[in-house]
């Protein structure tokens, strides 16, 4: 058995699309080990968010994906979810708007639980809640009863980190997270994000079309391109690769 938090092995998915097949993940192999903040990088249409959706269970691949040393290639997207958490580029998504910063943590905190929200369990959970919320240092601990639908973008997005992370996911994929964000917000968030990712021993994918965050965060970097995994640069290499060296990726 694998000890790595990932292991994509001849990971390929056709789409048929008018007559024509297509291929837009091309026999990817991918081992990622526990610990691992690996940034992903490719044009637009190079397959990133397909590769999420084949490790997540969102679209039919072929080939083997385990996770956390369980083999979950035939376990639907519902199934993976246990393993998995993800945070989206829009702020509207994997946050409930109607419902308050605190109601939306306590619920990420019992995902996939049969168990409705009550007030007692809020309250308890409400200094822990407290506390992490003010990590974030965004004025999310203030806003603790305020409807999810009344905060900025960048705090939502906070929020739907924060959640992602309740249940320690063994992956957490980061799907162009920051995109939607101001260049100040953006750049706050990627230093929390950076950041609970170390504290909770987190494996992460982040796919992001900011070079520069690719280069500055996590310890290995991939380059996808025409649903291939077309670089792959450990720690080592990627500590001395620049800019420059991205392009020829890009034009
Ligand atoms: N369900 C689908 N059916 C048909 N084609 C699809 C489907 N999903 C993705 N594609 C195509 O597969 C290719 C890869 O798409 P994907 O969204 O994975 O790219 P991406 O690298 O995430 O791009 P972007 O940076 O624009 O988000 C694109 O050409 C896209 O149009």
């Amino acid at each position: 058995m694998s000890d790595a938090a990932v292991v994509l092995k001849d990971v390929s998915v056709t789409v048929h699309q008018q007559n024509q097949t297509k291929t837009i993940l091309d026999d990817v192999d991918l081992t990622i080990a526990p610990g691992d903040f690996v940034t992903v990088l490719g044009t637009n249409g190079a397959g990133k968010s397909t590769l999420f959706n084949a490790i997540a269970g969102n679209l039919a691949a072929s080939g083997q994906v385990t996770l956390a040393g369980q083999n979950v290639t035939s376990l639907n997207a519902i199934q993976r979810a246990k393993y998995i958490a993800r945070v989206f580029q829009d702020p509207k998504l994997g946050t409930a708007g109607r419902m308050t910063v605190a109601e939306n943590l306590v619920l990420a905190q019992h995902r996939g639980e049969r168990r409705t929200l009550r007030g007692r369990r809020l309250e308890a959970a409400r200094p822990q809640l407290q506390a992490e919320a003010a990590q974030f240092s965004n004025g999310l601990d203030q806003l603790l009863d305020s409807p999810t639908e009344t905060l900025s973008g960048g705090q939502r997005q906070s929020l739907s980190l924060l959640m992602a992370v309740q249940k320690d996911p063994a992956l957490l994929l980061l799907d162009e997270h920051t995109a939607a964000l101001d260049p100040h917000t953006s750049a706050q968030l990627m230093a929390l994000t950076d950041r609970v990712i170390k504290e909770r021993h987190l494996t992460a994918l982040m796919i992001t079309h900011r070079m520069d965050d690719a280069l500055k965060y996590g310890n290995r970097l991939i380059v996808l391109e025409n649903g291939r995994l077309k670089a792959d640069y450990n720690a080592a290499a990627k500590a001395k690769l620049k800019r420059e060296d991205l392009l020829e990726f890009f034009d």
